[in-house]
């Protein structure tokens, strides 16, 4: 398996998190990659590529032209008056005021995000950047005959939306790679997201379209981030409509309740026999993660790995969430083995 990664990852560090009210440092750390290359590397799971550059225009083909402008610029924006430190937004827009870009950068902020969770530093663009070039390439290798590959983006994408940012994501890298298999021909792609969180930007930007199904095995939003998307009841709209599906599980689910929701996944994937899958891999599933309530333990990323192979789709794995820093790496080569060994 192909293992693209870049060390441009390294320019988002030094972020902090607005986190139970506190500024912390971010859990998103530079870390999360370095434990996951030794990892792969230990496992000899695949010759390490490096990204090819692919320019802003597949971006912006899933992400609102103003959003890119706006992320391209705001760290100069936010330094220009004098601060030197990380930029997170701080004020939001509620129902009945107006969705209007403002020239205050601090305005900016709050006009593209939905949360504190996105901070931003000097070297957070060119990251993201890396980013996407990291999923873009994984999409060539597949689209040229690779049966798959592991695109290690950082930072992760899943719960960016077409024009907002939130939960440590900026551009969504696994939107960005599905669009990329549309356009180089394929007529379905598949998005099977099994980090701890809905991947409420990937869901969003293709509800209403039937050419990408988008599913999602996560905590109940009811009791955890996102909270105001990835119910159950969310199908889809218009074209899109059934080409959605939200499996959320309680606080506490093991791979025992997981394991089922993953098995009714697969099977939606199958009959819906897309050109090409997208796996977004969070481990935050895993029972000593920081900030989530799971119970999956190493060897069920195994299983996990497995039963997607057992597809038999091209697959591109794309890095999104998984806070255990000591743990990461494990989970990620246990998922990648699982897929191999299939
Ligand atoms: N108490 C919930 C805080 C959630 N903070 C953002 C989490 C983003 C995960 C990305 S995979
Ligand atoms: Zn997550």
């Amino acid at each position: 398996m192909q293992i693209i990664h870049s060390p441009r990852h390294l320019g988002h560090s030094g972020h902090v998190e607005l986190m139970n009210g506190r500024v912390v440092p971010a859990f998103e750390k530079p870390e999360r990659v370095a434990m996951i290359l030794r990892a792969v590397g230990e496992r000899q799971l695949g010759p390490f590529v490096d990204p090819t550059a692919h320019g802003l225009d597949p971006v912006l083909k899933v992400h609102d032209e103003a959003f890119i402008r706006f992320l391209s610029t705001a760290w100069q924006q936010w330094t220009a008056d004098g601060r030197d430190f990380p930029a997170l937004p701080s004020f939001w827009k509620a129902p009945g005021m107006r969705a209007i870009e403002p020239d205050n950068i601090d305005g900016k902020l709050g006009h593209f995000s939905f949360d504190a969770g996105c901070c931003i530093v000097a070297g957070t663009w060119d990251a993201v950047q890396a980013g996407a070039d990291i999923a873009l390439t994984g999409v060539d290798l597949i689209a040229d005959g690779q049966p798959n590959a592991f695109a290690l983006c950082r930072p992760p994408g899943h719960h960016a939306h077409a024009g907002t940012m939130g939960g440590y994501c900026f551009v969504n890298n696994a939107a960005v790679a599905a669009q990329s298999f549309l356009d180089r021909g394929a007529a379905r792609v598949a998005v099977l997201d099994v980090d701890y969180h809905h991947g409420n930007g990937t869901q969003s930007i293709f509800y209403d379209r039937p050419d990408v199904l988008v599913c999602n095995i996560h905590a109940d939003p009811m009791q955890e981030f996102p909270y105001f998307l990835g119910y159950a009841d969310e199908a889809g709209q218009g074209p899109g409509e059934g080409f959605n599906a939200n499996f959320p599980l309680p606080w506490g689910a093991d791979f025992e309740g997981w394991g089922a929701a993953l098995e009714a996944a697969c099977v939606l994937v199958a009959d819906y026999a897309p050109d090409a899958l997208i796996v977004s891999l969070g481990v935050d599933t895993y029972k000593d993660d920081p900030i989530s309530q799971f119970r999956l333990d190493s060897p069920d990323y195994l299983k996990m790995g497995a039963r997607i192979a057992k597809l038999g789709l091209p697959t591109l794995v794309v890095m999104e969430g998984g806070y255990a820093v000591e743990a990461i790496g494990i989970n990620v080569a246990n998922t990648l083995e699982g897929l191999l060994q299939g």
